[in-house]
């Protein structure tokens, strides 16, 4: 199914939730609408599903203009974080109700019905839960739960807000690599709203970065990292470290003396860099930096966390001379690359000046 929206604007009193949103998403895609809190993700997708109205704009699912249509007849599998199950029906009558509450004209017969929620319980992997009431079963399995009675009315359309929030984070990465692989599956259209960029870089085929009501950038994943559109996208998604400097004659200066100066091709003028722990490396011996503390990452990798001139910046670590590194080793930094926004708002991809040494 496809959806587009054209110059949506939702106000509350002054607050524009959504400022003329516009976004084209092709049948089958799966996309990611990521922003800081309120920033109009959870209006954007109550507007979609006819939850909720907008004062300009439109909406089209499958060419189908929507204005006027009711919720229930949009055809859309909706899962809240906070659409909770209900506590008093089993995991079996939670799914059916899906099927229970369709229009009656398309409303399936009670063998029909119990067929069908076993389909759906299977599909998402917990036949063995029907008879549970919701305390009874995990965060994992709840969702799961309602996953299926999202998708007991057979939607094209299926959108989700947050619906990982209440999981934990082992948890929470084994069921969106699941939900990924259903959407695939079953061929789906799916919009997740999330606050969690790794979520989003992870499931999306594209990712819309909101930013106070307006979409900022609309692009696969790679593109936001390889090519933010703004440095908003370049300071929200991933782990960046913000530094500014001043660029002249095509070199880069930072405020921070300890940090090499980078050959970059912007207009001369101040500019705001943003570095990536994988850009940076920090090497023994002293250039005004020290190591704070070590971490290992979840990939087992050691890294730095390294204070120069007052700014703290998480690096890649040198491996010789083995041992070099501990806490509050003097240290010095290199670095191979960082996206530079300059005054215009132009960007450009800094590298190593030609005094550096490449690496
Ligand atoms: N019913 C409402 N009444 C008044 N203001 C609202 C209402 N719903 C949303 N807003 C405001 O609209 C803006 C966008 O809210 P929205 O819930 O869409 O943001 P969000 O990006 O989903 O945030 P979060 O990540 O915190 O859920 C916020 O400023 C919010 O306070």
């Amino acid at each position: 199914m496809t959806v587009s929206v054209g110059g949506l604007v939702r106000r509350f009193g002054p607050t524009a939730a959504l400022d003329g949103v516009s976004l084209e998403i092709a049948e089958g895609e799966f996309v990611a609408v990521l922003g800081p809190s309120g920033s109009g993700k959870s209006t954007l997708l109550r507007v979609l599903a006819g939850l909720d109205g907008s004062e300009a704009g439109e909406v089209r699912i499958a060419g189908r203009v929507m204005t006027g249509v009711p919720a229930r007849e949009r055809g859309i599998g909706v899962v809240f974080q906070n659409y909770a199950l209900f506590r008093h029906m089993t995991v079996f009558e939670n799914v059916a109700f899906g099927l229970r509450v369709r229009p009656r004209a398309l409303r399936p017969g009670r063998a029909e019905v119990a067929r069908r929620v076993r389909e759906l319980l299977e599909l998402v992997q917990i036949p063995e839960l029907e008879r549970r009431y919701p305390d009874q079963v995990s965060g994992g399995q709840r969702q799961r739960v309602a996953l299926a009675r999202a998708l007991a009315i057979e939607p094209r359309l299926l959108l989700l807000d947050e619906p990982f929030g209440a999981l934990d984070a082992l948890v929470r990465r084994e069921v969106r690599r699941w939900l990924r692989g259903l959407h695939d599956r079953i061929g789906l259209t799916t919009i997740l709203v999330t606050h969690d960029q790794e979520e989003a870089m992870e499931l999306a085929d594209r990712v819309a970065v909101l930013e106070r009501g307006r979409v900022v950038q609309f692009d696969p994943p790679a593109m936001l990292l390889s090519a933010p559109a703004t440095p908003f996208v370049a300071g929200f998604v991933g782990e960046v470290a913000r530094l500014s400097g001043m660029v002249c004659g095509g070199v880069l200066r930072f405020a921070v003396s300890a940090l090499p100066p980078l050959r970059v091709e912007l207009p001369d003028g101040p500019a705001t860099a943003f570095l990536r722990p994988r850009e940076a490396e920090a090497l023994p011996g002293p250039g005004g930096a020290a190591i704070r503390l070590l971490r290992a990452t979840a990939e087992g990798e050691l890294r730095a966390v390294v204070e120069a001139g007052g700014v703290t910046l998480d690096t890649l670590l040198a491996p010789d001379p083995p041992g070099w590194a501990a806490r509050g080793a003097p240290c010095r930094l290199r670095i191979a690359s960082a996206q530079v926004f300059g005054a215009d708002g132009a960007r450009a991809l800094a590298r190593p000046h030609a005094a550096e040494p490449a690496w």
